[in-house]
């Protein structure tokens, strides 16, 4: 984790990168502005964004993402086609000026709903990840994992159309939840798995620990 040197007063480094990912209706979006509030009440200058999006092109790819049908090879593109903006527009400068950055799904989201929901083949998201931002990861990413009944229950109770990808059936929700899982199993240390089928305090406290250890180190 790189040190918070604006925050502590200390020679300003590179700032931290976390994103938070999970299938729809997993809860994430509810506790992203706690993080920040949290980060911010710590006196750490906070870049909050998300994907796809986080920059006008990103957003109108976005639109386009969530409402218009693809070819699957298509969709991916378009989703490293955004994130190549992002990075280059919004994520990479933050960083390097020593702001932290906190968003809403990564390149996690692309192997989770790409290859594992849709069948893209790995080689080719390897190709684009490595293309798109070689060497460069986030430094904590949250997963917030639940069973796909659960979660389609709660995308159903927030009343709003569903998008494209909310539409899907469980079984493509239960192939995107098992890819996380795998991606978190690969790489432990960064990607830590949260027990999203508990009340939203609870995660927060959670949570709250887990960027809190990340602060201190
Ligand atoms: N821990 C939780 N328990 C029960 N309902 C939740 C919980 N977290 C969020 N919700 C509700 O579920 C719905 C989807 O939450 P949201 O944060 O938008 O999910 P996501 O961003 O992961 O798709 C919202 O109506 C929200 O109030
Ligand atoms: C970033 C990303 C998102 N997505 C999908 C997941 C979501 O269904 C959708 C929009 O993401 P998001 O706004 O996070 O949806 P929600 O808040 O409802 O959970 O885009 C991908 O399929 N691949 C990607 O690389």
């Amino acid at each position: 984790m790189p040190t918070h040197g604006a925050a502590a007063g200390k020679t300003r480094s590179r700032g931290c990168f976390i994103t938070f990912e999970g299938i729809d209706g997993a809860g994430k979006s509810s506790q992203i502005a706690a993080v920040v509030a949290l980060l911010r009440a710590r006196g750490i200058d906070v870049d909050q964004s998300r994907e796809p999006g986080g920059t006008p092109l990103g957003e109108r790819l976005r639109e386009l993402l969530l409402h218009e049908p693809m070819h699957l090879e298509t969709e991916a593109m378009l989703m490293f086609a955004a994130r190549r903006e992002h990075l280059a527009a919004r994520i990479e400068p933050a960083l390097a000026a020593g702001r932290w950055v906190v968003c809403d799904r990564f390149s996690d989201a692309t192997f989770a709903y790409q290859v594992g929901g849709r069948g893209l083949a790995r080689e080719k998201f390897e190709a684009l990840e490595a293309w798109v931002h070689p060497g460069l990861q986030p430094d904590l990413t949250l997963l917030f994992d639940l069973p796909p009944d659960i979660a389609a229950g709660r995308v159903a109770s927030t009343g709003v159309d569903p998008d494209r990808f909310e539409r899907e059936q469980r079984d493509f929700f239960e192939r995107v939840r098992g890819a996380y899982l795998e991606r978190a199993r690969q790489a432990p240390q960064r990607i830590r798995v949260i027990d999203a089928n508990r009340p939203p305090e609870v995660i927060r406290t959670e949570i709250e620990r887990i960027v809190a250890e990340a602060l201190s180190a």
